[in-house]
């Protein structure tokens, strides 16, 4: 973690939690999360689609300092396209993040660099803010390949991404091999990856880039391994899965695994 750039503690429910679940998880994250901590680091929920709107209601009705987003987004900015949901959309919804190339989209909807890269592209077209996906998978991890792997994710995700846009996109290093395994990467294999992310922003666009740039690390983070994982220099939050459904464990987590708060 650095001074430099705030934390973000970002809850990725992925396909967990209806719209009155989502009331109330998201009601328990604000009766306990207290200014001291919004202050310290952003906290966001990525709820799924039909929550949205709920979550909007509460958040913009009791005028919470959670932020929230969308897992995911079309290409498309609207028309013909059944079942997808536009940047557009989210946008009307309040939405300030999206995530871009999760793993589990990579993996069962065979979502490669190129869409990737598009979906970036949509996100920007609607003000929304990238959260951007990236990590290896374990082959890879045993054979020496992850930086590189990483690193080829990251540039062909930014293919076209201008200077001022890419200073506000969030990048998340997720190893597939940690991802709801319970295999947490170390804080050093963590710090290896998003170290070399970082030099890699600052070779295609710059030292502002690099600097600005916030990345997490996710895959298995929990209240108990955060505090090791935030004391990298080049991380600079969570992308939390199963964790955040658990109302304590994720405001254990946005206290960067303290008790207190
Ligand atoms: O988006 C979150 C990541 O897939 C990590 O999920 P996890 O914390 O359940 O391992």
């Amino acid at each position: 973690m650095s001074t430099a750039r705030k934390p973000l503690f970002a809850g990725n429910w992925k396909m967990n939690l209806n719209h009155l679940e989502a009331i109330a998880l998201v009601q328990k994250l604000a009766f306990t999360l207290t200014d001291k901590d919004f202050d310290r680091a952003e906290v966001a929920v990525l709820p799924p689609f039909t929550d949205l709107r709920s979550v909007q209601t509460l958040v913009d009705g009791d005028k919470l300092r959670i932020v929230y987003g969308a897992q995911d987004l079309s290409t498309h900015d609207a028309g013909a396209y059944t079942g997808e949901i536009s940047g557009a959309m989210l946008a009307k919804l309040g939405c300030t993040y999206v995530l871009a190339g999760h793993s589990e989209r990579r993996q069962y909807h065979g979502e490669d660099d190129q869409l990737v890269n598009a979906k970036v592209q949509a996100a920007y077209r609607h003000s929304l803010t990238p959260i951007l996906c990236v990590g290896e998978g374990l082959p890879i991890r045993q054979a020496g390949g992850h930086v590189a792997y990483t690193v080829s994710q990251l540039d062909a995700a930014l293919n076209g991404v201008k200077h001022d846009q890419a200073k506000s996109i969030v990048v998340a290093y997720e190893p597939v091999w940690a991802i709801g395994t319970g295999e947490v990467a170390t804080p050093e294999d963590a710090q290896e990856v998003c170290g070399a992310i970082r030099v890699r922003l600052a070779e295609l666009y710059d030292e502002d880039v690099a600097t600005a740039v916030r990345i997490l690390y996710g895959g298995s983070v929990k209240g108990g391994n955060t505090a090791g994982i935030m004391a990298q220099p080049d991380i600079d939050g969570a992308l939390v899965g199963g964790a955040s459904l658990d109302p304590a464990d994720f405001v254990k987590i946005s206290r960067f695994g303290e008790m207190s708060g």
